[in-house]
């Protein structure tokens, strides 16, 4: 939105579009949006503790946090230029990095918490 809102209720519009704008034009929310919901399913079902309930909606925002930060890259490079540019392709390849340890992580967090409760590890 230009120019910049001023106003909280417009600035909370903006991230809600912002949002919306990642969720549609990015295909690995896709990915991230049923495993989502998948893992509160599973978490609803065995019960899970409410230590164990903040992990895996911690480790949810975190994957969700850095796949939006990646977007958001993503969007800045693009705007930035169309050539190639080892800049560019280094800061784009660090934040799908990011992505993946924080997927790598909520992975650990998820597999100990469900095979803990499902196998009694
Ligand atoms: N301008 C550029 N210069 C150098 N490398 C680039 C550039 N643009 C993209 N790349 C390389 O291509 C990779 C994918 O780029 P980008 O994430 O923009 O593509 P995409 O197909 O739109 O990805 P996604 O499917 O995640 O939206 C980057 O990680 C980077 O290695």
């Amino acid at each position: 939105m230009f120019p910049p809102p001023k106003r909280w209720s417009e600035k909370y519009r903006c991230a809600l579009r912002g949002l919306a704008v990642a969720v549609r034009g990015e295909d690995s929310f896709w990915v991230h949006l049923p495993a989502a919901v998948v893992v509160i399913g599973l978490a609803a079902w065995l019960r899970v503790s409410a230590v164990e309930w903040l992990l895996l909606v911690l480790s949810i925002g975190v994957v969700w946090t850095a796949e939006l930060f990646n977007t958001a890259l993503e969007h800045l490079a693009k705007a930035v230029t169309r050539e190639p540019n080892d800049h560019v392709g280094n800061a784009l390849d660090v934040a799908a990095a990011a992505v993946l340890v924080a997927a790598g992580a909520a992975k650990v967090v998820g597999t100990v918490i469900f095979a803990t409760r499902l196998f009694g590890w």
